[in-house]
């Protein structure tokens, strides 16, 4: 707080320089802010992240002004902010945001906020910044593009599924990343050091089901060689991630309700109880919540699944995200192509523009097709084969006389389209959506297309 004031007593002196030297002991960005925005001392990491030297007028300078370049308070822009909170309950308040650093660049960072009491009992917001682009985030996490406010606010329920033992139902669209998410919860949860497994619901049938989570003892069954343990064992101390779950057959449902209460299982052909340990994360693209009022989806299954909900935006609620996808999806395709690939900015507004209701994993294949068209790297409008007359086109079709159609409605119509334009070719209509096959063929039967 020594700038705060020009001169003070000998004891006021020792007072700063003592807080002073504290919050440069401190190993990240820490800055303090008075209860107006304005930023009253900050640490050497603070000043070196931000780019302030420091005579560069850091004291008074308005915390939204400099870390997230605003003229307004980031609460203004959707943000959960820490400086509200922190004032308003004086408790600990921990959020994600996208800050930009001393050369502009956004990068992700986790913010504690703390309330700092002086001798009167004025109260200070510290704040500590952990970047989480640097140093070296764990793998997954670097994979999960994305800057926008709707987007932070999933990492952070998803960070605080992961701190919990308590299961987790991801929901969202086909290729919002629901595999990826599971993966952060399993990296940063206690388990990481142990496996993650993954079910695939939609190929388990009545037959496979036993032998294939529980699995089998030696000659079990015709064709059965060896023993071999099943995913419930694999998954033994560490995460069992159950895909697709809402297409689980109802006659499943129940069993596999039955091991997770009671974590025990018996191996096809074998006689001893065993037991395995697992944290369950579990991911659909239905209204589970629905499902059950159909009576499609057990109850009972659905509340021990589903402990914490968290949704996965669909990629047109965050379309402020699509160019740093793009941008990091290009690179990487441009490096197992081995040849650099630009897009121009008409490039970048036409996908802003489109839909995506295949998400991530369209906007993937979409550029995948465009490096393949490129002749020079160029990426151009041409080459995103989207608009004009794409989606822009696809949309106006889908819009009804009596108003806007449901989102259900303007799939299955685009499905047509696509099956149409690719002359009823399957494989060829999931690369246009960015599905997979079997996703698509879910997407076939819901519809009857198929
Ligand atoms: N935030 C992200 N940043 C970059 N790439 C992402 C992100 N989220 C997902 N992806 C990529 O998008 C693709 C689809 O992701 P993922 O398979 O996790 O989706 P999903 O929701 O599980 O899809 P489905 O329901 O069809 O199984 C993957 O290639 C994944 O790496």
């Amino acid at each position: 707080m020594r700038a705060q004031r020009n001169a003070g007593s000998p004891a006021q002196d020792d007072g700063e320089a003592l807080t002073q030297s504290l919050i440069d002991a401190h190993e990240y960005p820490f800055v303090l802010i008075d209860d107006d925005y304005r930023l009253v001392a900050a640490n050497r990491a603070y000043r070196r992240a931000y780019g302030l030297d420091e005579h560069a007028g850091l004291v008074g300078r308005r915390c939204y002004e400099v870390s997230h370049r605003l003229d307004q308070p980031c609460h203004l822009n959707g943000e959960d902010c820490p400086h509200r909170q922190v004032f308003a309950t004086g408790e600990m308040h921990e959020v994600l945001h996208t800050h930009y650093d001393g050369r502009g660049q956004a990068e992700r960072v986790r913010i504690r906020g703390h309330a700092i009491r002086g001798p009167a009992g004025r109260l200070w917001l510290g704040e500590s910044i952990e970047r989480l682009t640097t140093p070296e985030p764990r793998g997954c996490e670097r994979r999960m593009i994305g800057f926008s406010p709707r987007y932070l606010r999933m990492l952070q329920q998803l960070g605080q599924a992961a701190a919990s033992q308590a299961s987790v139902l991801l929901q969202g669209e086909s290729g919002v990343g629901k595999e990826l998410a599971a993966q952060f919860i399993h990296h940063r949860s206690p388990r990481t050091d142990g496996p993650m497994i993954t079910v695939d619901c939609t190929t388990l049938n009545a037959n496979l089901f036993e032998a294939e989570l529980f699995g089998h003892e030696r000659g079990a069954y015709t064709g059965s060689v060896g023993r071999r343990p099943g995913l419930f064992e694999q998954a033994d101390k560490g995460t069992l991630f159950l895909d697709e779950v809402g297409e689980l057959p109802l006659e499943l449902q129940a069993k596999l309700l039955r091991v997770l209460e009671s974590g025990e299982f018996r191996r096809v052909g074998g006689r001893s109880q065993l037991r395995a340990d697992v944290r369950v994360v579990a991911a659909t693209n239905r209204d589970l919540r629905r499902s059950v009022n159909d009576g499609t989806f057990r109850g009972d299954l659905y509340y021990r699944l589903a402990c914490i909900v968290v949704g996965l935006p669909p990629l047109r609620e965050r379309r402020e995200d699509i160019p740093a996808l793009a941008d990091a999806l290009l690179n990487q395709l441009c490096r197992e192509h081995g040849r650099p690939c630009y897009m121009t900015r008409e490039a970048v507004d036409c996908l802003m523009e489109y839909d995506f209701p295949g998400n991530i994993r369209e906007l993937k294949n979409v550029l995948q097709r465009a490096v393949a068209l490129s002749s020079d790297g160029v990426i151009d409008v041409r080459q995103l084969d989207l608009c004009p007359g794409g989606p822009a086109k696809r949309r106006a079709h889908a819009v009804e006389p009596g108003g806007a159609p449901s989102l259900r409605r303007v799939e299955s119509r685009y499905i047509e389209e696509l099956l149409a334009e690719h002359g009823g070719h399957r494989r060829r209509v999931a690369e246009a959506l960015g599905v997979s096959e079997r996703t698509l063929y879910r997407k076939l039967r819901r519809y009857g297309l198929g």
